[in-house]
């Protein structure tokens, strides 16, 4: 491995997990646990939450984003790794890329296979997390998620598998990078785009329409929230009311923004009848190829930040592309 002093960060997740006597696996392994695996040298470990990544709340996200800051603060690290669950890793890396300074590489990993099994890829995983974060050329890609020999972009990753080692993808866009003996490869950049403060994001309804899903239905979901993100269908579509109930919402003063329920490509007003030209009419605005889970982080977030509606439009046009 590479020279450089990196800060473990870990949150529990099936990379710290064994099956306990009643046939529960749960995450309960100390973060020394972990690296006594990969006997990693330069190392210091910081335990956070020790939970499977499901359990997580805005505030668990808070609390790891107020960690990382903190070790990135200390001159003596050189990159942070955050071990988690794999089930909410891309929210987690993708509210990290909204709120930390490029300054030092942050790399998100984790494991598929429990640590009681003999071939778990959590050691592997972890020490690929550790070279890249001591990569300085990762840096610019902002946090990211290493696993199964492959670096993905925060703003892209998906999980893609539940039980696959190779958990995870950039659907439409692949990697930014990989892993190969012990040296690290980068073959895209990520652009800048605008941060927001470190805050624990308010609620925000994420609603996946599917076939017959009416304005109604999304009028008695968004009941309470004060943004709302639809995974609407294809480019960005609706049945006919539900662009009604989005002029209702916008009206109220709720953001809405339009995602789809593919799994890769971008929105766009293009279809009428419903379709996504008349969401935008209403005043929904388009989110690119963004996950809806992450674009309810992101309006979330702006939210708790208090930003104008103009700021916040300019912001999800930042994180569309
Ligand atoms: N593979 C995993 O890590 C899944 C786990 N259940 C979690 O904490 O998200």
């Amino acid at each position: 491995m590479g020279l450089g002093h990196v800060a473990v960060i870990t949150t529990g997740g099936t990379i710290a997990a064994l099956p306990q006597d009643d046939g529960d696996v749960k995450a309960v392994l100390p973060g020394q646990e972990l690296l006594k695996k990969i006997r990693a040298s330069d190392v210091e470990v910081q335990e956070s939450v020790t939970l499977g990544s499901y359990a997580f709340t805005f505030d668990t996200l808070y609390v790891i984003g107020k960690a990382v800051q903190s070790a990135l603060a200390k001159d003596a690290v050189d990159g942070v790794v955050i071990t988690h669950g794999t089930d909410t890793m891309e929210e987690t890396a993708f509210y990290l890329s909204l709120v930390t300074p490029k300054q030092k590489p942050v790399v998100l990993t984790g494991a598929q296979f429990d640590a009681s099994h003999p071939s778990s890829d959590g050691p592997k995983n972890l020490s690929d997390a550790i070279l890249v974060a001591r990569s300085p050329a990762a840096t610019s890609l902002g946090p990211v998620i290493v696993f199964a020999g492959f670096i993905y972009s925060g703003r892209e990753v998906k999980k893609i598998d539940t039980s696959a080692l190779q958990a995870f993808g950039a659907p439409g866009w692949g990697p930014v990078g990989r892993i190969d003996r012990g040296q690290v490869f980068l073959v895209r950049e990520e652009r800048d785009r605008p941060l927001l403060p470190l805050l624990p994001p308010h609620r925000v309804a994420l609603i996946r329409l599917g076939l017959g899903t009416d304005g109604e239905e999304i009028l008695r979901i968004a009941s309470g929230y004060e943004g709302v993100v639809l995974q609407a269908y294809g480019r960005g579509n609706a049945h006919p009311t539900v662009a009604q109930a989005v002029g209702r919402l916008v009206g109220d003063g709720v953001p809405v923004i339009v995602t789809s329920r593919c799994n890769a490509g971008a929105v766009a007003p293009i279809y009428g009848d419903g379709g996504g030209r008349d969401l935008e009419r209403k005043g929904a605005w388009f989110a690119g190829d963004l996950a809806g889970e992450k674009a309810r982080i992101l309006l979330g977030l702006m939210l708790a930040s208090g930003l104008s509606r103009e700021e916040m439009y300019r912001i999800v046009q930042a994180y569309s592309q």
